[in-house]
């Protein structure tokens, strides 16, 4: 889904967690550039159904990122499949994926699917525990996951995963500095706006998940400072 690669600022809403109408459309209506709808644990078909129908009375763009098959629903723009790439068990790499594809290759649209290298680095995330990642990283190992999704897999995605904690900015820039092709997410921890714009100065996409729950308003207000960001370093003055 090429759109997506355009997508600069994005809210991950939470299946699991409880967001009331007006909220929804403020989040919606904020200028974000796309909804993506998913989390680690307590992910079900009726929560997944419920947000889907709720953000479909806006046009932003939304997402799934598909976290568990039994809450798989048509009707999303695009399906983002997390691959965990320092994942000690196979079953999160390429396990629960083959399954999938077993369940459901015939009926799939193959053009939907987009997937996500992902690097968990916050071993105390609730990701990094399901899947066993190896967060203990060094700058060096994480690059060396960003060059292994982009150079040799081909992912269209490389995903920095701090879910929870502020992330290092430094250690953004170097990803950044060694990807040419693939998409470079960010996500974590981001509260305000300045966190928002530091993390865009370097990362292609921006991730705001727990802020919503946690502190809306500032939530909303890193949407014109990813926007902000984007613009400097589309003209040359960001980084
Ligand atoms: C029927 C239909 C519509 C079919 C369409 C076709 C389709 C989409 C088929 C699926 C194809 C496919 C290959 C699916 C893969 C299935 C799968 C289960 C893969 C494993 C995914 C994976 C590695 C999950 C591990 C966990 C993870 C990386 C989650 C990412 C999200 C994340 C880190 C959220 C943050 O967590 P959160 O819950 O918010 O934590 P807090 O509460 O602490 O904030
Ligand atoms: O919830 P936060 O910490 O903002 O992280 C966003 C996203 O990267 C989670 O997958
Ligand atoms: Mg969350």
């Amino acid at each position: 889904m090429e759109e997506m690669r355009a997508w600069r600022h994005v809210f991950k809403l939470d299946p699991n967690k409880p967001i009331d109408d007006e909220r929804l459309e403020r989040l919606c209506e904020s200028g974000t550039d796309a909804v993506i709808v998913g989390g680690t644990d307590g992910v079900t078909i009726d929560g997944v159904l419920d947000l889907l129908a709720r953000v479909r009375r806006f046009s932003v763009p939304c997402a799934l990122e598909v976290t568990d098959v039994e809450a798989l629903t048509p009707g999303f723009d695009v399906y983002l499949i997390p691959i965990v790439l320092n994942s000690r068990r196979t079953e999160w790499i390429i396990g629960r994926h083959h399954e999938a594809m077993k369940r459901y290759g015939d009926v799939m649209n193959g053009e939907e699917l987009v997937a996500e290298g992902y690097c968990i680095v916050n071993r105390e995330c609730k990701a990094a525990k399901l899947t066993e990642a190896d967060a203990a990283l060094a700058d060096e190992d994480v690059v060396a996951y960003a060059r292994l999704a982009e150079q040799l897999y081909r992912l269209p995605i490389f995903y920095l995963e701090y879910s929870g904690t502020y992330g290092d900015p430094a250690l953004v820039d170097k990803v950044k500095r060694v990807l040419s092709r693939a998409q470079l997410v960010y996500g974590g921890g981001i509260t305000t706006p300045e966190q928002a714009a530091e993390m865009a100065r370097y990362a292609d996409t921006v991730v705001v998940g727990n802020a919503i729950y946690e502190s809306f308003e500032n939530a909303l207000a890193t949407v014109a400072a990813v926007q902000q960001m984007a613009d400097r370093r589309k003209f040359g003055a960001g980084t």
